[in-house]
């Protein structure tokens, strides 16, 4: 009975604020650009809904490690790895939250017009598979509201975020060439920098993300104000 009540409140709350969901900010970059520590950064804010990117469902899915397969073998793993990706960042896109602001890690856009997109590209997802992700896709950003409010992008530079990745040194990644940085990185400026590459779901924060952690906290707070919305938290208080 409580749920219901704290759901009506929350709907409430959302309905005199004249919003139906949480301002939504997106962070996208390259891999390794900083997007979990540009989040940790925020993440102490009592207004913010922080969303990882569900890296841990995609390593054991019923048990399967279906991020290590597809960098295995990309050929023969990459629809089944990209499908679940959109079902994850699905969940996160429509997941409720009583705060007024979601902050997520990637999203259901970068999956479709980076990645899949760089499959595409290096030819290991096939012309059927491409169709099915698409006519998900498509469907799904139709019929969900799966809108966005203000894109963060992490900019950087290919050799910067494979010196990062491979210090990290994520098991399924130590394979990963700079040539599919390089390549993933033109992928991001074409989408987010120059945007002659699909739609941009809102507008655009550019950081340079290739600062180091001792000058990157500067660069953060310059999007703080664009974060912390004043109306949408104001209004909910
Ligand atoms: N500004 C920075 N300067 C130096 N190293 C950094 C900086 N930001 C993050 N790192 C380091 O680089 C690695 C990748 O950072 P992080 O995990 O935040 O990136 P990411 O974009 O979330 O990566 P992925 O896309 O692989 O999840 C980590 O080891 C992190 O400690
Ligand atoms: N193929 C593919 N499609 C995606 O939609 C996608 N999203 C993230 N990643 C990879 C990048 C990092 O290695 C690791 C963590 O970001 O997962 C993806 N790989």
């Amino acid at each position: 009975m409580r749920n219901i009540a704290k759901r009506i409140l929350k709907m409430a709350n959302f309905l005199k604020e004249g919003r139906t969901r949480p301002y939504t900010v997106i962070v996208e970059g390259n891999i390794g650009s900083g997007k979990t520590t540009f989040l940790n950064y925020f993440n102490r804010n009592k207004d913010v809904c922080v969303l990882a990117e569900p890296v841990e469902m995609w390593r054991d899915c019923d048990g399967y490690n279906l991020l290590g397969a597809m960098y295995e073998d990309p050929k023969r793993w990459s629809f089944t790895f990209q499908s679940y990706v959109q079902l994850t960042m699905l969940q996160q896109h429509t997941k409720e939250t009583d705060l007024p602001i979601k902050l997520m890690e990637r999203s259901i856009y970068s999956a479709r017009y980076c990645f899949v997109e760089q499959l595409k590209r290096d030819k290991v997802l096939s012309g059927p598979s491409e169709s099915v992700i698409n006519a998900w896709f498509n469907w799904v950003t139709s019929n969900k509201n799966l809108d966005v409010d203000l894109v963060v992008y992490l900019r950087t530079t290919p050799e910067v975020v494979y010196e990062r990745m491979m210090k990290r040194n994520r098991a399924e990644e130590k394979s990963v060439p700079l040539e599919y940085l390089k390549s993933l990185h033109k992928i991001h400026e074409d989408w987010l920098y120059y945007k002659t590459l699909h739609h941009c779901p809102a507008p655009v924060i550019i950081l340079n993300a290739n600062l180091d952690r001792s000058n990157i906290a500067n660069e953060y707070e310059k999007c703080e104000s664009h974060i912390f919305n004043k109306e949408v938290v104001t209004a909910r208080a």
